[in-house]
């Protein structure tokens, strides 16, 4: 016996499959199982045999395959669910019959119909029959934060008098709140005075949302053994989230009770296989294990977590098997995770260059919600490395109507140096309107020669990346334009087409003229 220590007993592949959608066959409750006793927890709770033959089979493959844990089998007080039980586990390593009755009045009357005397003798004949079976019997009292303390203590008395080593109190209804769970917790404990060789354990549920903090709460108060599930699932709003209770014992060392033994590089690969197995997806901003639980987008976080991680995290994502902190790009990043992204993508640019961009970047994000390092690649390939120094015409406003399947008008406005030209036009679609305007506008027939629209990543709202080459006056050049509109990234292409050109007509007359000087 590790007094000093709390046992993880996941209930994942029983109460977690209660879950009203879930349905896990052996093999996936297989895989799941050799996840589990990869992370070291101290007991699986692998099903409730009694259900059906396939949830039997299921419990015996776990306990002949899976070594390491204390297999546990789930059981009514009745001898057969019982016997179901010990089939189920039989050929574990260690194994583990747990059964349980309620004991709450609401659910003897209602539910049981049975007098707290038909109980008691329900709980003797039940823990009696299993410890002939196995030494390691756990008792648990469904309901027993809605029970009368007196009358739930004496269940647990004759429980352990029977044989069983495990008292398990339930929160089954997740009515709970944690300074109360946990006085009514050391209360039964007192009152039971099972001995050390009993170890207590608690079952939140999270219909209240409190089921991790009710089981923090035991623990302070004595528990040393926790029942919950992988993502937090099971029966209704759930059960309580392993990951969260593991977690918080280790980060916070020792304040809230003893920490468990479990490898917590795991967790993130095993909420994955269980989140695909079930189909319950898990939320973006789910504690530890969420794809968010790492990210930072706040400019004024990014610049803290550069500066120093623990500015804004109290655990390194490694310790849970996520890939290391990530400064998310948004609308609210700041300059320095931007510098910082931009050099981590190899780019060493001028600060100006690097400012321009910064405000590029900001009206984007306007109009994405995330930039990814394609759309930061397209904007710095765009604005920076293009003609930028050299251009001529900026394009500076933009509008286009669609008039009917094939017909579009558009009216822009370029800056020519420092005049501001508009003029507008109609095509056959809203690119071809968007090049005639400009054309209109420099009073210039360019040849379009190849022109190809592609998107930079994969979301909706991604952004277009345009390249297209045209020749005027026997000049040909290349052009390229980035924008969340592929209408913006065609006249960005277009534009910035016809400024190497000029850039070009430019160098040539420049060196006639050097020819003819010399
Ligand atoms: C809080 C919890 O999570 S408890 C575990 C809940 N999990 C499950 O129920 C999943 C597995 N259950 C099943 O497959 C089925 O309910 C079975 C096989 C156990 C029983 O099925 P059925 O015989 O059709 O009974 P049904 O489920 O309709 O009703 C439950 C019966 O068990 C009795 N019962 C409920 N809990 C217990 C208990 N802990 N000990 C003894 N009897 C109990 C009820 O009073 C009721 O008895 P009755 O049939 O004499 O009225
Ligand atoms: C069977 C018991 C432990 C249970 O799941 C509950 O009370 O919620
Ligand atoms: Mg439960």
């Amino acid at each position: 016996m590790t007094p000093d220590k709390v046992r993880i007993f996941d209930t994942t592949l029983r109460d977690g499959e209660q879950s009203p959608g879930i349905n896990l066959n052996r093999a996936e409750k297989l895989q799941i199982a050799r996840q589990l006793a990869r992370l070291g927890v101290d007991v699986i709770e692998a099903g409730f045999p009694a259900a059906s033959e396939g949830d039997l089979e299921s419990v015996r493959a776990i306990a002949r395959e899976v070594k390491g844990p204390i297999v546990a089998g789930l059981a009514r007080t009745r001898n057969e669910d019982i016997m179901a039980a010990w089939e189920g586990v039989r050929h574990a390593e260690r194994p583990r019959i747990h059964t349980f009755i309620a004991t709450s009045d609401i659910h003897l009357e209602h539910k049981l119909r049975m007098s707290r005397d038909e109980v008691l003798e329900e709980v003797r004949r039940a823990v009696t029959l299993a410890r002939s079976l196995t030494d390691d019997v756990e008792f648990s009292a469904e309901d027993a934060s809605r029970s009368d303390p007196a009358f739930l203590a004496q269940v647990l008395r004759l429980a352990v008098e029977c044989g069983a080593r495990t008292l398990n109190v339930p929160d089954t209804v997740g009515y709970a709140v944690p300074a109360e769970f946990g006085a009514f917790l050391a209360d039964i404990m007192a009152r039971v005075d099972a001995g050390r060789d009993v170890i207590w354990s608690v079952h939140c549920h999270d219909d209240l949302g409190l089921a991790v903090a009710n089981s923090l709460e035991a623990v302070r108060c004595g528990a040393r053994q926790v029942e919950c599930t992988v993502n937090g699932l099971g029966e209704r709003a759930g059960n309580a989230a392993m990951e969260e209770i593991v977690m918080a014992l280790r980060v916070r060392r020792g304040a809230d009770g003893p920490d468990t033994t479990l490898d917590t590089t795991v967790f993130q690969s095993l909420s994955g296989l269980v989140s695909r197995l079930t189909g319950f997806p898990v939320p973006p901003n789910k504690a530890i294990v969420g794809r968010n639980a790492f990210a930072h987008e706040a400019g004024i976080h990014q610049h803290g977590v550069l500066r120093h991680r623990s500015t804004y995290e109290i655990m390194k994502a490694e310790d849970v098997g996520a890939p290391s902190s990530r400064l998310v790009l948004g609308k609210h990043s700041g300059r320095h995770a931007f510098a910082s992204r931009i050099e981590a993508m190899g780019y060493a640019l001028e600060p100006e260059a690097v400012e321009e961009l910064f405000v590029l970047f900001k009206n984007l994000c306007d109009r994405k919600e995330m930039v990814t390092d394609d759309d930061l690649e397209a904007l710095i390939v765009d604005e920076v490395l293009s003609v930028s120094s050299q251009k001529r015409l900026v394009l500076k406003d933009y509008m286009v109507q669609s008039a009917g399947r094939d017909r579009a008008t558009a009216t822009v406005t370029l800056m020519d140096g420092d005049a501001e030209k508009t003029d507008a036009a109609t095509g056959n679609g809203p690119v071809d309107a968007v090049f005639s305007a400009v054309k209109r506008i420099m009073s210039l027939e360019p040849k379009l020669l190849s022109y190809r629209i592609e998107a930079v990543t994969e979301r909706a709202d991604a952004m277009g990346q345009a390249s297209l080459s045209i020749s005027l006056d026997g000049v040909s050049a290349a052009g390229r334009g980035a924008s969340t509109d592929v209408i913006e990234a065609s006249l960005k292409a277009y534009v910035n087409a016809l400024n190497r050109v000029f850039q070009i007509q430019e160098g040539r007359q420049v060196a006639r003229a050097m020819e003819g000087a010399c």
